[in-house]
Parts: C-alpha cells; sequence; structure tokens
C-alpha cells in the first residue's frame, strides 16, 4: 500500500514529516508580510530529538521540501539534500529553545513590522502586553492579566542570544511561549505545527493592536 505523507501530515497522530506543514506556514506568513524575502525560519522536532529547520537565504515564499536541513541536538547537520546548503543563521535559537522547553515540537521565527516597532515601546528587557482576550489562547488564563514578553538585544553574535536566552529563561521562565528580539522579529515555539503558527497569528495581531492604540492614543 502507497502511504501518501502529504495526507498523513494533516493528522498529528500520524504525522511523519513535518516539513509540508513548515512549508504551508512560510508560505501563509509569506503572504501575510511577515516572512519577506529570505526573513524569518521554521523548524520542527522529531521524535529521535533532531529538527527540520530551513536552509539559510531562501525565499520563504516558496520554500520546497529540499530547503531544509535536519539537525541533531548537538546542533550537528544529520541530512540535507546538497552539501552547499546551511543551516538556518539561527539554529542555535531553536536549539536551545528544544532544549529548554521539552514540550515544543515546533519553533517559529517571523519578521514583521509590528513586532518592530513595539519592541522600541520599552528600554528594558521585558515588554508589557495588553490584557486581550487573545492572551487566553497563548495560555494566559487569568481575568484582566499583567503579562509580559521578554525582549532580547540583537546580537550579530547568534550563539551569544542564545546564549542570553538560556541563562536568562532557566531562572525566569517567559508567561507564554514567546520571544522578541528587538529591531528583528519574533520567535514562538509550540507542541505541534499547528499551534506554532497559530501562537504566531495570536502575538502578531496583540503587536498590531498596541501599533495601533498607540496612534489612536489608547492606553492599557
Ligand atoms: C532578511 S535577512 C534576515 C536574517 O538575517 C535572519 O534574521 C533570518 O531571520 C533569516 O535567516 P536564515 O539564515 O535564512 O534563517
Ligand atoms: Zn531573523
Amino acid at each position: 500500500m502507497r502511504i501518501d505523507r502529504q495526507v498523513l501530515s494533516t493528522n498529528n497522530s500520524l504525522k511523519l514529516d513535518p516539513r509540508s506543514d513548515l512549508i504551508a506556514a512560510a508560505t501563509q506568513f509569506y503572504k501575510q508580510g511577515w516572512m519577506v524575502g529570505t526573513a524569518g525560519n521554521l523548524s520542527a522536532r522529531l521524535p529521535d530529538g533532531s529538527f527540520w529547520i530551513t536552509a539559510s537565504g531562501k525565499s520563504k515564499g516558496e520554500l520546497q521540501i529540499s530547503d531544509f536541513i535536519r539537525v541533531g541536538n548537538d546542533g550537528k547537520i544529520l541530512e540535507r539534500s546538497h552539501s552547499d546548503l546551511k543551516p538556518s543563521a539561527e539554529t542555535e535559537i531553536h536549539q536551545v529553545i528544544y532544549q529548554l522547553f521539552l514540550e515544543a515540537e515546533a519553533c517559529y521565527h517571523v519578521h514583521s513590522i509590528e513586532a518592530n516597532l513595539v519592541s522600541r515601546f520599552v528600554e528594558g528587557d521585558n515588554l508589557p502586553l495588553p490584557p486581550l482576550e487573545m492572551l487566553k489562547g497563548l495560555g494566559i488564563k487569568a481575568e484582566n492579566p499583567s503579562c509580559f514578553i521578554p525582549i532580547f538585544a540583537n546580537h550579530l553574535d547568534v550563539g551569544k542570544i542564545a546564549t542570553e536566552i538560556c541563562d536568562r529563561f532557566y531562572i525566569y521562565p517567559p508567561q507564554i511561549p514567546a520571544l522578541l528580539l528587538r529591531d528583528h522579529g519574533v520567535t514562538v515555539w509550540a507542541n505541534s505545527t499547528e499551534t506554532a503558527r497559530n501562537y504566531i497569528e495570536l502575538v502578531e495581531y496583540i503587536f498590531r493592536y498596541m501599533v495601533v492604540a498607540c496612534q489612536v492614543n489608547i492606553q492599557y
């Protein structure tokens, strides 16, 4: 019997290969203007702890199955379609997220204008979020919640960003599965590719609200 991987990938319990989910998410994010050009990177973890991640420098609006690299949890390349392909320049961030959050099965990073604007709303390293109903979708169940998204500096040395994420989250776990890189973009993680896609949409909605609230002078 021929097994159709594309069909299987629509069912979480039977999923063999998450790359088609990653391509679908990138296509959607590209259309929203959140993965313009080569911006952003997406990954999904496999049961053996390795993860498929977008190869560096690929146009995110037209990814192919061959545009992914399988990386071990130690960062070593395990599988790629061509020796010229390099893993995303931000692979170490995905790696540290998978090491810190054992339930994480997918990690998505996109660049939106709104994420960059709100990352400048505060000078400190925690950005207060408005108490929107949308926060429930990110796991915040309180009424009128006081919720923050952590902000990290955008170093040229991605390893330094990853170390700072590791050091800070080890002591202060974030309230929501998301972080902002100042003037760069947002990263979320979740227990499935579908949930990670929802989380990107929810955080981007919240950032959009914050930008518009600022324009119309609404306090929250
Ligand atoms: C448009 S350049 C953006 C890159 O510097 C980086 O931030 C990014 O998100 C994509 O890098 P990549 O190496 O393709 O995964
Ligand atoms: Zn980036």
